[in-house]
């Protein structure tokens, strides 16, 4: 029997368990996020943990609650590790997390990228142009940067949701999530946030976090996305541009609770079509 489409999700139970838990997040991401992605894990309540070498990392996946892989900076010592980690998630039932950062720019990204997919990741976290691309499995996209809206790629990723069987969120001003059968709306945020580098990354290094010990991963990925959107509402009240922002959405994120939550708009459920 399917979990049937929610029609609600109880966003403040799964902050709870993130809090109560402290999941171990194994994180093999790029250079420019590692220190803000860290920052982030540890505000929501999370225990991160930047192991890259291949030498440990199948071993570190084994330990840790969720592994999170971005391709953001590859380099072919790293993608082998990235390779290892996710076999180890795989084989010890772990949760797992590919960020496919800007996979339409080159060949090595996205040949890195679909042997990753093999792996079979839990959730797949990108901006829109990314999962459109990650799909497509050809060039797309400039950089980083998203040059799509998140409901431009409402077509991939349920795609993607269905030939992998995972769970694919898209961000962007409104955030979708799919596991392919169910699709989630996300509103909340904050204009900023594109203007602070990693603030995708480091999401997907919570949304890993939120998978720790939950029944339903698409429930989880949602909660998670709400979480960070309800977060980056409030810091967006008093932010004078990205750099009282990035330090105001810490604080945020450390002091999330009900009122926050219950500021942003409500979440949309349908089936996916
Ligand atoms: N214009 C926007 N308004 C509100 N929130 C946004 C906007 N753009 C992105 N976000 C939020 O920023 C976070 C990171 O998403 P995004 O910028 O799409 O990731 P990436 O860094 O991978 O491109 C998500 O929580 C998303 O909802
Ligand atoms: C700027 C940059 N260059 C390679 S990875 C990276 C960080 C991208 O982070 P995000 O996509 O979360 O903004």
């Amino acid at each position: 029997m399917p979990t049937p489409t929610p029609s609600r999700i109880d966003l403040a139970a799964h902050l709870a368990r993130v809090r109560q838990r402290a999941p171990l997040v194994h994180n093999i991401t790029n250079l420019v996020a590692m220190n803000s992605m860290a920052n982030v894990l540890l505000a929501i309540g999370a225990s991160p943990a930047m192991v890259h070498a291949r030498e440990e990392a199948a071993e570190f996946a084994a330990i840790a609650d969720a592994l999170t892989l971005n391709i953001g900076t590859l380099s072919p010592h790293w993608v082998e590790a990235m390779d290892e980690a996710a076999e180890a998630a795989r084989l010890t039932g772990k949760p797992w997390v590919l960020d496919p950062v800007a996979v339409g720019a080159t060949a090595y990204r996205r040949t890195t990228a679909a042997r990753l997919l093999e792996r079979l990741p839990t959730v797949v976290r990108g901006n829109a142009s990314e999962i459109i691309a990650l799909e497509a499995g050809g060039p797309g996209g400039r950089g980083v940067d998203s040059s799509d809206p998140a409901e431009a790629a409402e077509q991939a990723a349920t795609r993607l949701a269905r030939r992998v069987g995972c769970v694919v969120a898209v961000t962007g001003e409104v955030d979708l999530v799919t596991d392919g059968r169910r699709l989630a709306r996300v509103r909340g945020g904050h204009p900023l946030m594109p203007r602070v580098t990693t603030l995708g990354c480091a999401l997907t290094g919570v949304v890993a976090a939120f998978l720790v010990g939950a029944e339903d991963p698409f429930e989880a990925t949602v909660a998670a996305l709400a979480c960070y959107g309800a977060a980056g509402q409030g810091a967006g009240q008093g932010a004078r541009g990205p750099g009282s922002f990035a330090v105001a959405f810490l604080d945020a994120l450390h002091t999330l609770e009900g009122d926050a939550l219950d500021a942003l708009p409500p979440l949309e459920f349908h089936d996916a079509t």
